[in-house]
């Protein structure tokens, strides 16, 4: 399958690294021309859970691509309206555009710019970190589950399912509005308060108080979205925190590195987005507005002229 990956950083290229090792024809698609030009000269390094890859790959600007079959949206949520503007010769062609971001509206942002009929949603499990130029590092098999609205984008979405040792896409449409507001809820908590902190996932390991805090955040995201009508649980997303400070401790959260990096984070789209429907709904949100006016006010102050 020819697939492009729009939005080529630390999870754009593990993911898809990992799908050309799983047997697709991947190409990266960024703006860093730094990490285009690596690519393109050394290969993909990528550190994968079964050892250090090098993989051959086309990278370029989005409308330098080839024609694809699938585009999958890795961006930040903030950069998605300008990458779907670049990938628009794409999109008119007939390419599937599936959204595999964090946060909560990614469908909304695509369908600004992709018909109902080409648009698949979904999120993605897998910790990963950008390195250096052309080199990225993950320690897990990846996942994307994924699902679609449109009668026709369900027919079309089936083919795209695949499961190698390397990768899946697990294509279930029934869940796919659980999972992603079961990740949104992992992610309000946990990226949040990484970001604030500096620490890693571990770092709320070893303090109760910390636990608690993220699953209180995290329970205000699973009551709005079954206010909302969204079927969330909250024991999978509290196995979610327990296994990921257990098993990934290492890794950075990727809102703590936009603040190391000082770029925008997605606050936006998950604690605030949360807090906007929450209020709509009549439920409570009282954490997820804190840590979204704090992490707002850090990047502010981080990139302001405030220290
Ligand atoms: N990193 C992780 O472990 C995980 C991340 N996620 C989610 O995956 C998504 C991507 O995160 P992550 O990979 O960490 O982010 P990164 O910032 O590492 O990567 C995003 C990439 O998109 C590029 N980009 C920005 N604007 C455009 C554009 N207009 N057209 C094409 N490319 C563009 C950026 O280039 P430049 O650097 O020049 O801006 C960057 O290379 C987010 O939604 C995140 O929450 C989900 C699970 C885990
Ligand atoms: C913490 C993690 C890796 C969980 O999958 C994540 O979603 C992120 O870094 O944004």
């Amino acid at each position: 399958m020819k697939i492009g990956i729009l939005g080529s950083g630390a999870l754009g290229s593990a993911v898809g690294g990992s799908l050309a090792l799983a047997g697709n024809d991947v190409e990266l698609w960024d703006i860093n021309e730094a990490h285009i030009k690596a690519v393109n000269d050394n290969g993909l390094k990528f550190d994968a859970f079964d050892g250090d890859h090098v993989i051959p790959l086309f990278a370029c600007r989005p409308e330098e691509g080839h024609a694809q079959d699938l585009i999958i949206l890795m961006t930040k949520t903030c950069d998605s309206d300008a990458a779907l503007k670049s990938a628009r010769s794409h999109i008119e062609a007939g390419a599937m555009v599936m959204s595999a971001q964090n946060g909560l509206g990614n469908e909304v942002r695509l369908a600004a710019h992709v018909p109902q009929e080409q648009l698949l949603y979904g999120c993605t499990m897998m910790p990963a970190r950008f390195l250096d130029y052309g080199h990225v590092a993950s320690q897990a098999v990846g996942r994307i589950v994924f699902g679609a609205k449109n009668e026709v984008a369900l027919q079309k979405a089936a083919q795209f399912a695949q499961t190698s040792a390397h990768f899946t896409l697990e294509f279930a449409p029934d869940r796919a509005d659980t999972v992603i507001w079961q990740k949104a809820a992992f992610n309000c908590g946990m990226n949040a308060v990484n970001a604030l902190t500096g620490g890693r996932v571990k770092s709320m390991a070893d303090s109760q108080d910390a636990r608690d805090l993220v699953q209180a955040v995290a329970s205000e995201v699973v009551a709005v979205a079954r206010a909302g009508g969204v079927k969330a649980e909250y024991q999978p997303v509290f196995d979610h925190l327990a296994n990921s400070m257990a098993k990934h401790g290492e890794h950075k959260a990727s809102m703590l590195q936009d603040i190391e990096g000082r770029r925008p984070t997605e606050i936006d789209s998950l604690c605030a987005e949360v807090a906007r429907q929450g209020e709509d709904l009549g439920v409570p949100t009282p954490l997820n507005k804190t840590l979204a006016t704090l992490v707002t006010l850090k990047s502010d102050v981080l990139n302001g002229d405030y220290l």
